[in-house]
């Protein structure tokens, strides 16, 4: 490949932007940002040291302390601090410092993928391609639903939807950044698409830029 390469990929809960994040770093040779466990590691480091999560000082501290090296997906992808990083992450000042460490990790070469909610839109607003991955609210509570059982825990599907509801509306009616596709990323409707298809969908696009970017 030649030049910097830099992939934003946004959508929902569980609409399989992680997935298709992962699967896009590898096929590509691109480091791989997850920026929701940013918001969930500031969560986190709250819960753990018995700070309300409301109280901006204190959050945007623990977000200038975070290190982007040692956030532990295992215990972070928990779905309860998915919620709790939700209500971190209305709060500008946490957001100004953990934008600040992504674009850093983003402007690293050989390029990047980063997923979240804002990456087309604030964090890397220049990126060569932009996904918005979508799905229906109960395709995306069935997911999340199986992969907690899988994992071998236990969970209630009518709970789960009214999580990724609650937080789908949290996020994207919040004044800062809130969730929406940015005018030029390419819609990816995942509702009827396994991983292996979404994933093909993804690189059509993303062969589709180089080959553009390679011509001019
Ligand atoms: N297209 C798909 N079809 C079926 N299951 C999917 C698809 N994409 C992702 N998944 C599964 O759904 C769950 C949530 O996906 P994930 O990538 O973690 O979503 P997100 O990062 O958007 O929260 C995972 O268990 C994943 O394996
Ligand atoms: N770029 C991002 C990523 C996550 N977030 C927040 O962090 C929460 C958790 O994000 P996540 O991507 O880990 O959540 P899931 O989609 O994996 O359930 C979201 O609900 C958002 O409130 C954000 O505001 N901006």
């Amino acid at each position: 490949m030649s030049g910097r390469l830099t992939i934003a990929i946004d959508g929902p809960a569980a609409s399989g932007k992680g997935t298709l994040a992962r699967r896009l770093a590898a096929h590509y040779g691109l480091r791989h940002l997850d920026t929701g466990l940013t918001y969930r590691g500031v969560a986190k480091a709250l819960i753990d040291a018995g700070q309300p999560l409301d109280d901006e000082t204190i959050a945007e501290k623990a977000a200038r302390a975070l290190d982007l090296g040692a956030l532990d997906r295992a215990v972070l992808s928990e779905h309860g601090i998915g919620e709790a990083a939700s209500k971190v992450a209305v709060m500008p000042s946490v957001r100004t410092a953990l934008v600040d460490k992504q674009r850093a990790f983003a402007s690293a070469p050989p390029g990047a993928v980063l997923d979240g909610r804002d990456i087309g839109t604030v964090v890397c607003p220049d990126a060569d391609v932009k996904l918005y991955v979508i799905a229906s609210a109960e395709v995306r509570a069935t997911r999340r639903w199986r992969e907690i059982m899988d994992g071998g825990g236990s969970a209630d599907y009518a709970q789960i939807l009214a999580d990724i509801e609650r937080r789908d509306a949290r996020d994207m009616g919040r004044k800062d950044s809130p969730l929406r596709p940015a005018d030029d990323a390419h819609l990816l409707d995942t509702s009827e698409m396994d991983i292996e298809t979404a994933f093909q969908a993804a690189c059509k696009l993303v062969d589709t830029r180089l080959a553009a970017r390679n011509e001019n």
